[in-house]
């Protein structure tokens, strides 16, 4: 894809006032830049600022210092340019699969025959096309979350955002998926962030792995302490030596004591 879908978060800043009027310093000094198509997944202890981080990018909430840019146009709200995938798959129960797939490009004025056609395409991809007219609730959880992620890609996002989409999934369903992101991400080639709890995830699946830390509970605002490149060539060997190493210098990174991050 040609298209320009360079992230872009300068001096990023986030405060929240806590319901004691208090105010909560969430996210501070963020300088992040992913090429366009590149893969970046983000790790880091339960509050650091992951998930707000990705939410001031998908437009959900506004930054309180700094800016966040898509191609160079500053982000201004949510869009369809920015598809999100969170851990709980969102579909809608009363349409079926290809309807909820088909969702996106109805609301912004397609046919129905068009968006039939999309989400055949879609559902190709993510390997579901003999579910099409099932609902939701007649499929398993990966299978839903794979529904969510063709719902995503029908809408022909610049930049995919996914928080712990396979959060929920079992161990064995959680690895297919992340085979098949891998897959669709080097078909499409879209930008994506990907928030987890999961190093090894990170690892598998990212070009760059972003290491944050900090959060209210450490004193010090969450911020990004480093950057780590994954430089493993062709098909990724989770026992490999290599891969592991990678892995260990992100696990010393996350639970490094603060004064040194
Ligand atoms: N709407 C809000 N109002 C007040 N504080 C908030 C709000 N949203 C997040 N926070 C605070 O901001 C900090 C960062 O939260 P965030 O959810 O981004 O962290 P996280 O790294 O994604 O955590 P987790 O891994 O547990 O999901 C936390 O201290 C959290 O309590």
């Amino acid at each position: 894809m040609s298209r320009n879908a360079e992230v872009r978060f300068a001096d990023l800043a986030k405060r929240y006032e806590s319901p004691d009027g208090d105010e909560v310093l969430a996210l501070a000094d963020v300088d992040l830049s992913i090429a366009s198509g590149e893969f970046v997944a983000v790790v880091g202890a339960s509050g650091c600022g992951k998930s707000t981080l990705l939410r001031i990018l998908a437009g959900f909430e506004e930054a309180s210092e700094g800016e966040v840019s898509v191609g160079g146009v500053p982000v201004r709200g949510p869009g369809p340019d920015r598809g999100v995938v969170f851990q709980d798959y969102g579909l809608f129960p009363w349409l079926t699969v290809a309807e909820n797939v088909g969702y996106g490009p109805r609301r912004r004025g397609a046919k129905r025959a068009d968006a039939r056609a999309l989400a055949t395409r879609f559902l190709e991809t993510v390997g579901l096309t003999r579910f099409a007219d099932r609902y939701p609730g007649q499929l398993s959880g990966g299978m839903q979350q794979r529904v969510a992620i063709a719902r995503v890609l029908a809408n022909d996002p610049s930049v995919l955002l996914m928080d712990e989409p396979f959060g929920a999934l079992d161990a064995l369903t959680r690895s297919e998926l992340q085979v098949e992101l891998r897959r669709i991400h080097r078909e499409t080639q879209t930008t994506v962030l990907f928030v987890t709890h999961s190093i090894e995830e990170a690892v598998f699946l990212a070009d760059r792995v972003v290491v944050m830390t900090g959060g209210a509970a450490h004193g010090v605002p969450g911020h990004i302490s480093r950057v780590v490149p994954v430089d493993l060539a062709g098909a990724r060997d989770v026992t490999s030596a290599e891969f592991n190493e990678i892995k260990r210098e992100i696990a010393d990174l996350v639970h490094a004591p603060r004064e040194t991050v």
